[in-house]
């Protein structure tokens, strides 16, 4: 199972196809449309998403409400391509156009000057284009198809907001509790605690007045995967360290934790690992789950725990100083519009790539062509674990 994605962010849309889905699985679109929705919500997003409302298209792999075994491909429209068509459209452009919007001015902490200097691209529309987050879209529409399937094997995940410039979350995990807030909204499993969400939004409108930016930490839950997903015989079997790939690659995240995750480095063994207990109705199970639900690359059968960290969205409204690669000039560029905080929507993006993850795993496991095939080996697994 496998999925690439295409599209610039002004450009005309974004696409995703997705290879090795087995066939007769149940899958709506509004599934996606709900994913791609939570990802668009959270305080802090800038004027763009006001202007997208991201629906998916299917246009292939799916019939009459089930997969056909085929490649799925999900195309998601860009609104605002329509005020873009002159600098987006793959037709040659007007000098005079060329030059009035042409991007020179590189920003610190985005791809800008690194694309630039490894495509060879004096534009670097040409590379911000593709290195925006917008490429988002089309991953959460794959991992929602990923999530679809998880969840139809009793595999639930979540991903909700830690922390926000330092404000820690005290979050409830009351599964019927919708908050009306714009910060828990994306995350609609979890709900934050009122007075700690107002506290973040405060801080995100305060960054925004500063014209800076803030970054968080998000946490991914995973309930419900069995043991021994994943391997610890290679290097590039190992769950754990795929998970952390696909974490990092998310646009700006810099790191991942599993479980306690840096503070392991500050205990000891005893205050680290998870003891071992069995009964009749779990088999076995850990009476812990410090380490997050992975041993030797593997699943424990524990919920799995995954944090990412943030870092603060590079553009700012008072930027950072750079360079002008025609002048070689420094300047301090003023923006039209960016984001002050992405944190609420990069955990829909994080539950997503974590999804997509577990089971591309779970499937090379137990590779089936056809869907219930696979939900009867799962289920005949699971027993196995049991009795075993
Ligand atoms: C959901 C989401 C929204 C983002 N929005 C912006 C934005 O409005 N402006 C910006 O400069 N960066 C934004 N970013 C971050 C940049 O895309 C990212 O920093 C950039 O691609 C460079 O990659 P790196 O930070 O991983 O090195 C966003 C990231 C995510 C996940
Ligand atoms: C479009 C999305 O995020 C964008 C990610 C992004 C960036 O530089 O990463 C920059 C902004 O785009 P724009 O320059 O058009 O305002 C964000 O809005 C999205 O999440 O769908």
């Amino acid at each position: 199972m496998r999925y690439l994605t295409a599209g610039e962010s002004h450009g005309k849309q974004v696409t995703t196809i997705i290879e090795g889905i087995p066939a007769q699985m149940p899958l709506v679109k509004d599934t996606i449309n709900e994913s791609l929705l939570r990802r668009q919500k959270g305080h802090g997003r800038g004027k763009r998403m006001q202007i997208e409302k991201d629906l998916v298209e299917i246009t292939s792999g799916i019939r009459h409400g089930y997969t056909l075994g085929s490649p799925i491909s999900l195309v998601i429209h860009n609104d605002d391509y329509k005020h873009w068509t002159d600098i987006m459209g793959e037709e040659p452009i007007k000098e005079d156009t060329k030059l009035r919007r042409v991007v020179t001015k590189p920003r610190p902490g985005h791809a800008d000057l690194n694309g630039a200097l490894k495509y060879g691209h004096r534009d670097m529309r040409n590379v911000l284009e593709r290195s925006s987050a917008r490429e988002t879209a089309a991953r959460v529409a794959a991992g929602s198809v990923a999530k679809n399937m998880l969840s139809q094997l009793g595999i639930d995940i979540c991903g909700h907001v830690k922390e926000i410039a330092g404000i820690q979350a005290c979050v409830t995990s009351d599964m019927k509790v919708k908050s009306k807030q714009e910060i828990s909204e994306a995350s609609p499993v979890r709900t934050l605690d009122k007075k700690v969400e107002q506290q973040m939004m405060d801080a995100i409108d305060q960054a925004k007045k500063d014209g800076d930016s803030i970054g968080g930490v998000v946490e991914v839950n995973v309930e419900g995967v069995p043991a021994g997903v994943g391997s610890y015989v290679h290097y590039d079997r190992k769950l754990d360290s795929r998970i952390a790939g696909a974490v990092v690659s998310i646009n700006a995240f810099k790191g991942v934790e599993f479980g306690i995750g840096f503070d392991a480095a500050r205990k000891n063994g005893s205050e680290v690992h998870d003891e071992i207990a069995w009964d009749a109705q779990r088999g076995y199970y850990r009476k812990t789950n410090r380490l997050g639900g992975f041993e030797g690359g593997m699943t424990t059968g524990m919920p799995l725990v995954i944090k990412g960290v943030m870092k603060p969205i590079p553009t700012l409204y008072k930027p950072l100083q750079s360079v002008d690669i025609e002048t070689k000039e420094p300047f301090q560029a003023s923006i039209e519009r960016s984001d002050s905080c992405a944190v609420p929507a990069a955990a829909v993006v994080m539950e997503h790539v974590v999804a997509f993850e577990i089971a591309k795993a779970i499937l090379e496991q137990f590779p089936h062509d056809q869907f219930p095939k696979l939900k009867q080996a799962i289920d005949e697994y699971r027993e196995e674990l049991r009795c075993f």
